[in-house]
């Protein structure tokens, strides 16, 4: 049995390394922030200098190296589709150079960190992933559209048989889980992807499940700011609203605050002007009914950047599922972040 290792140290710099019980070494420029990755049998030892290093299995099976995954991203222009196409490029993916855009903007070529990416409308959806299938067996979809876009996006994708990450929020996400459960596809489902907003979300839930009913009889007040283009309400606060709701409390997820005028955002929630265009800033306020007792959760996010790198995350983490064939098919971020893939 073959295992892969990941080793901060190149043997290659190192001669007095023994590798003559390994069965292949090799090694790659990689993306991954390992400096090498190398194929030892997993019984082996890795002897670098005057260190002993035992090392741990990362995975029994081949982990693809990040060039060797082509991701299509939908919308690449959209605000958060660029903002992963370019992660995605940055990290190493091989970007696809189609994507599938709104309607009216098909024909637009776009340039993401020089990759020159063909953008059509969903009319011609069939054809573009018959392409991108010939060219791209492997592709892995990022879908970051609209609410309205997100179930016939993913039926779609299902009926292909074509793996993808879900960041895009809203819709019908009953129906979005029947649709990709019943079609065995491959996904990363979430409305949040950034890896210190998934970490609170997972310790609300543990919280909730240890803890069921500890907040019965408190108040919740849920407020969440938004750049005035988006049009749904927050699906990370409805997520957390529903470990709330296994907390004790009673609320809906409709009770939720939106705001999205950039005057009350800078005035009253302390959004930096640069970043009215693109900030998430949330927070749930809970008090005991006698009003003595008070709670404030809060995370505010400016910019993209924490989506599009677990973005990217999701789509390493998916890619290595499919390559163990996993049983299990379909993910959400506390799983990825749970499986370590999170960087
Ligand atoms: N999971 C996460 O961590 C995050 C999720 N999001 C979610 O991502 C989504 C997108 O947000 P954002 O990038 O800000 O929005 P944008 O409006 O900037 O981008 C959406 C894009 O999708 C295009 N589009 C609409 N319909 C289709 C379709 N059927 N097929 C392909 N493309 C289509 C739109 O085109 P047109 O302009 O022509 O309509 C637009 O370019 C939202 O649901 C948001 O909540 C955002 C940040 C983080
Ligand atoms: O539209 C956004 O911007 C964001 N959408 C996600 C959500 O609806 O929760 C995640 C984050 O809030 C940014």
């Amino acid at each position: 049995m073959e295992a892969l290792f990941s080793c901060g140290l190149s043997y290659y710099k190192q001669p007095k390394v023994d590798v003559s019980k390994w069965q292949h070494a090799s090694k790659y420029g990689s993306n991954e922030g390992f400096a090498n990755i190398m194929w030892i049998h997993s019984r082996d030892k890795c002897k670098v200098g005057h260190a002993n290093l035992s090392l741990e299995v990362v995975s029994m099976n081949m982990m693809a190296t990040t060039k060797d995954i082509p991701i299509m991203v939908n919308d690449c222009s959209g605000k958060m589709g660029r903002a992963v196409a370019e992660a995605a490029v940055e990290a190493g993916l091989q970007l696809v150079p189609f994507c599938l855009t709104g309607p009216g903007f098909g024909g637009r070529v776009l340039n993401i960190n020089n990759v020159e990416v063909h953008a059509h409308e969903a009319s011609e959806k069939e054809e573009i992933l018959d392409k991108v299938l010939d060219r791209y067996p492997d592709v892995i979809i990022a879908d970051y559209t609209l609410p309205s876009a997100v179930n016939e996006n993913a039926e779609f994708y299902s009926k292909r048989g074509v793996p993808f990450v879900m960041g895009t929020t809203g819709g019908d996400r009953n129906r979005l889980l029947k649709t990709v459960h019943d079609s065995g596809v491959y996904a990363v489902i979430a409305p949040q992807m950034g890896k210190q907003v998934v970490a609170f979300q997972a310790a609300m839930e543990i919280m909730a499940e240890q803890f069921p009913d500890a907040f019965k009889g408190y108040k919740l007040e849920v407020t969440e700011s938004h750049q005035s283009s988006k049009v749904d309400t927050s699906g990370t606060a409805r997520a957390v609203v529903a470990s709330f709701n296994k907390l004790g409390l009673s609320f809906d997820a409709e009770q939720i605050k939106m705001v999205r005028d950039p005057e009350e955002q800078v005035t009253k929630m302390g959004v930096p002007e640069e970043h009215l265009k693109g900030h998430a800033f949330h927070t749930y306020s809970l008090s005991s009914a006698d009003g003595l007792v008070t709670f404030q959760f809060q995370h505010n996010v400016c910019g993209r950047s924490i989506y599009a790198q677990g973005t990217v995350d999701a789509v390493l983490f998916l890619s290595n599922k499919i390559k163990e064939s996993s049983e299990k098919k379909v993910y959400n971020m506390v799983d990825v972040l749970r499986g370590g893939s999170m960087r």
